[in-house]
């Protein structure tokens, strides 16, 4: 049967990338998106901001929701000082083999923790499953009606602190309407936007970067 779409993907990082180097296989996606097939990973551009993001916080606890193929994954992982812990958040177990692969083949397979479920499950879990007080840093880039419920429960599950930052992708497109207003809007965040483009377009987006106050 044909190959989806990741699947091609991880052929192209295989082919095109240098094992154990994160900057070629970062390139190699990046190419295969812009000359061969539109993939919905964070891209290059936004991705420099996410680098920025990571730097600057420079987090000992990372969560991502939404690994699709580990593009971003790879993107924070290299970043990442050692003893860091970081998870990401992946329901669809086909694409968790990919992104378990294309994360190995950057050689960062021991920098993160792909776990398969949703996040709306695993969310609760982190305490007692990963042994997580807080965390320093999250990336948002799952289902975009889903950042609004799930930043409730980080709250509820007592998940953020004082100086935790959140950085949301597709705020304009697909766009996140109702996270938006909220973390806008709450007096409980500072807010702050980035103007980009959709990933390997022209198309207007950007990503919020959120800091949890109290
Ligand atoms: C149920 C919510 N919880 C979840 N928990 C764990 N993983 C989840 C979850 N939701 C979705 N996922 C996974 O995250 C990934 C989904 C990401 C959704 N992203 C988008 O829809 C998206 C879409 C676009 C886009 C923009 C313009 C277009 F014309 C077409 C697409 C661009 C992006 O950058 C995007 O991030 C998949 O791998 C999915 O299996
Ligand atoms: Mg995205």
């Amino acid at each position: 049967t044909r190959s989806t779409r990741p699947q091609r993907m991880l052929k192209a990082v295989q082919k095109k990338a240098t094992k154990g180097d994160p900057e070629s296989v970062i390139s190699a996606i990046d190419y295969f998106c812009k000359h061969s097939e539109w993939a919905m990973n964070v891209g290059d551009e936004k991705g420099s901001i996410l680098d920025s993001v990571v730097t600057e916080v420079n987090p000992s606890t990372v969560l991502e929701l939404g690994t699709y193929c580990g593009y971003s994954t790879v993107r924070i992982a290299r970043l990442l000082s050692p003893g860091t812990k970081f998870i990401t958040l992946e329901f669809n177990p086909a694409n968790v083999t990919i992104a378990r692969q294309i994360i190995a083949y950057a050689g960062l397979q021991d920098k993160v923790t792909v776990v398969e479920g949703s996040s709306g499950d695993l969310i609760p879990q982190m305490k007692e499953r990963f042994g997580i007080t807080t965390f320093d840093f999250i990336f948002l880039d799952h289902w975009k009606d889903r950042y609004l419920p799930d930043i409730k429960l980080f709250e509820e599950c007592g998940l953020l602190r004082k100086g935790s930052v959140l950085l949301a992708d597709n705020v304009i497109c697909p766009g996140a309407p109702e996270y938006l207003e909220y973390v806008r809007n709450s007096p409980r965040y500072e807010s702050r936007y980035y103007p980009a483009h959709l990933e390997y377009t022209k198309v207007e987006d950007g990503l919020e970067k959120s800091v949890f106050l109290e």
